[in-house]
């Protein structure tokens, strides 16, 4: 089988996240989730929340369902590195995503989330694209969605073709050859701590010469930004008159009016081109704007998320454990 649904960003202003629709239990409750190769809990909002960790979200409510089922005694707790978190309990349920169910999906329902969740009304949760070792349902950890269905795909694969402002597509069990120009360049990942994780072969700022180095990165649809090395960094912005490493928000600024070069990354001899405008990522005032590159700080590897998938078609080939890039 194959499937493919609608990957929107949000807010419309500048692309936070991206949801997607997922059908849930019978009769099917669709909701929008965030489709995240950086982590491996499917979780959802439910009715079993506090009023007051809701703001417009839609809930999944277990007791209007006919096919889900408590698994008793197992429970999730995760925590990302922004400081959002959420937990709760567990049930099996039809999960169905582009047409493709599978109908005992380990399903975990939050009874409590932090307020980067609460306050975002564009996400009922998270569906997991990573690796099932990073899974945190206790006493035994469950598999993702994507795991349950490989063996049904036409081919062991997802595709993400993410958009600037405009909705992109996940697709299961197939690649879409209209949708990327010339070549998918494939290389190794290293999934061993769960995540979608290679190594570029440099990077080059604007015009610049290309810069061979050996970046260690893994794959993140759910992290915004283009989190890398310092010094790489400080390269980029070394090229945007007027950026700073803006005191107070801990993070690189520039001022809107500016034109931000491109960033290339390498895959072994291909070239991933983020266009400059990409690399704005929304602004903070009247005249300065936030920097879609941003230092990985004292992380083990460097963040390839949504700023650079945009750019790209991304084949995640679970198959033959190895990501592609291919220009659209
Ligand atoms: O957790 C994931 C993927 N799921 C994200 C779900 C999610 C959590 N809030 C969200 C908000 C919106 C959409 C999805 C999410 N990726 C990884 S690997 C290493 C780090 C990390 C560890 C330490 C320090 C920094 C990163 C992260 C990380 O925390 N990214 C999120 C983020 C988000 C914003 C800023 C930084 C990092």
């Amino acid at each position: 089988s194959t499937g493919i649904v609608a990957a929107t960003p949000f807010p419309a202003e500048y692309d936070r996240e991206y949801v997607a629709p997922v059908s849930l239990g019978t009769p099917a409750q669709e909701l929008n989730l965030i489709f995240d190769t950086g982590s491996s809990d499917l979780w959802v909002f439910s009715t079993s929340m506090p009023a007051a960790q809701v703001a417009g979200q839609k809930l999944y409510n277990p007791s209007g369902s006919s096919t889900s089922a408590v698994l008793w005694g197992h429970t999730w707790s995760i925590q990302y590195g922004d400081g959002s978190r959420s937990s709760g309990t567990v049930v099996n349920e039809l999960v169905t995503i582009g047409g493709i169910s599978y109908a005992s999906q380990a399903l975990e329902i939050a009874n409590g989330v932090s307020a980067q969740f609460s306050q975002d009304p564009a996400s009922s949760g998270l569906l997991g694209l990573g690796f099932s070792i990073l899974n945190t349902v206790i006493p035994t950890s469950q598999k993702t969605w994507f795991d349950n269905v490989l063996p049904t795909l036409a081919a062991p694969v997802f595709t993400v073709d993410l958009k600037r402002a405009a909705p992109g597509t996940y697709t299961f069990g197939a690649i879409d050859a209209s949708s990327y120009a010339g070549k998918i360049e494939y290389t190794p990942i290293d999934n061993s701590n769960g995540f979608w994780r290679l190594q570029a072969s440099g990077y080059q700022v604007g015009t610049s010469p290309f810069q061979p180095t050996t970046i260690d990165a893994i794959a993140d649809t759910g992290t915004t930004l283009l989190m890398l090395p310092a010094a790489i960094v400080k390269a980029y912005y070394a090229q945007v008159p007027g950026s700073q490493l803006h005191a107070s928000y801990g993070a690189y600024t520039f001022p809107c009016s500016a034109k931000l070069p491109s960033f290339t990354f390498g895959i072994g001899r291909y070239r991933g081109v983020i266009p400059g405008a990409f690399v704005s990522y929304g602004r903070i005032d009247a005249t300065t704007c936030y920097g879609g590159i941003q230092d990985q700080g004292n992380l083990p590897f460097s963040i390839f998320g949504d700023i650079l998938m945009k750019a790209q078609v991304v084949v995640f080939d679970a198959g033959r454990t190895r990501i592609g890039f291919a220009a659209k």
